[in-house]
C-alpha cells in the first residue's frame, strides 16, 4: 500500500499571506504543500520561483512539494534547493534530452525527484524514468491542461492512472487539476494516492473535511484493490 498524501496547492491561496495559509492547510490535515512554479513559456501564466519557496521555508518545515512547469529545469534545480524545496517534479515534455543529469541533479541535492506528463503525452513517456538506475519517485499525471487552478477534471485521463499504478504498485501517483469531492473517487480507484486539490480545498467552507474526504476516498479505494 502506497501512503495517501493530500496535497493543497497554494495557486488558489492569498499570495499575500502565503505563511499563514501555508500554516492553515496544514492545521486543516494537509501532508505537503504543492507548490506551482510557472515560468511564463512552459505554460501561458507566471506564478512564483526559488526567492517565494525560501520565504516560505522560513516559516514551516512541511514537505515543499514543487511542480516544475518550466521550459528549462535544471536550470531551477540549484536554485530551488537552496530555496529550500522537499520535491522537484520536472516535465517529460521539458527534458527529453537531459531527464538522466536531471534526477541524478535533484537527488544529488537532496530533493525527492518526481515527474510530470500533460494530459495528451502518452504514459508510456515516463516508464523509463521510473525504471531508470535512478528513478523518479513520483509520477505526477495531470488531470487538466497545466496552467491554470479552476478548470475542470479530465476522466480520460484516469487510463494513464490506471496502467501506472499496475505497473508500478509501489510508486507514488500524483493527480493535479479539478480533483475535490466529486472527482476523488475516480482516482482513488483508478490508483493515485498523492492527491494535489487547489480551489475545492481553499474555496470550501470546511477544507478540513474536504482533506479528510479525500484521504478516506484513497483509504478505501486501497483497501478494495
Ligand atoms: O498545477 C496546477 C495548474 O497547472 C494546479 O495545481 C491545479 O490546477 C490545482 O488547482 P485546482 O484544484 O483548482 O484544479
Amino acid at each position: 500500500m502506497v501512503k495517501p498524501k493530500i496535497a493543497p496547492s497554494m495557486l488558489s491561496s492569498d499570495f499575500a499571506n502565503l505563511a499563514s495559509e501555508a500554516e492553515r492547510m496544514l492545521r486543516y490535515g494537509a501532508d505537503w504543500l504543492h507548490m506551482d512554479i510557472m515560468d511564463g513559456h512552459f505554460v501561458p501564466n507566471l506564478t512564483i520561483g526559488a526567492p517565494v519557496i525560501e520565504s516560505l521555508r522560513k516559516h514551516t518545515s512541511a514537505y515543499l512539494d514543487c511542480h516544475l512547469m518550466v521550459t528549462n529545469p535544471l536550470d531551477y534545480v540549484e536554485p530551488m534547493a537552496k530555496a529550500g524545496a522537499s520535491g522537484f517534479t520536472f516535465h517529460v515534455e521539458a527534458s527529453q534530452d537531459n531527464w538522466k543529469e536531471l534526477i541524478k541533479s535533484i537527488k544529488s541535492k537532496g530533493m525527492r525527484p518526481g515527474v510530470a506528463l500533460k494530459p495528451k503525452t502518452p504514459i508510456e513517456q515516463v516508464y523509463p524514468l521510473v525504471e531508470y538506475e535512478t528513478p523518479v519517485e513520483m509520477v505526477l499525471v495531470m488531470t487538466v491542461e497545466p496552467g491554470f487552478g479552476g478548470q475542470k477534471f479530465m476522466p480520460e485521463t484516469m487510463e494513464k492512472v490506471r496502467e501506472l499504478r499496475k505497473k508500478f504498485p509501489n510508486l507514488d501517483i500524483e493527480v493535479d487539476g479539478g480533483l475535490g469531492p466529486s472527482t476523488i473517487d475516480m482516482a482513488a480507484s483508478a490508483g493515485a494516492n498523492c492527491i494535489v486539490a487547489g480551489s475545492s480545498v481553499f474555496g470550501a467552507p470546511e477544507p478540513a473535511e474536504v482533506i479528510s474526504l479525500m484521504r478516506n476516498s484513497v483509504v478505501q479505494a486501497q483497501l478494495a484493490s
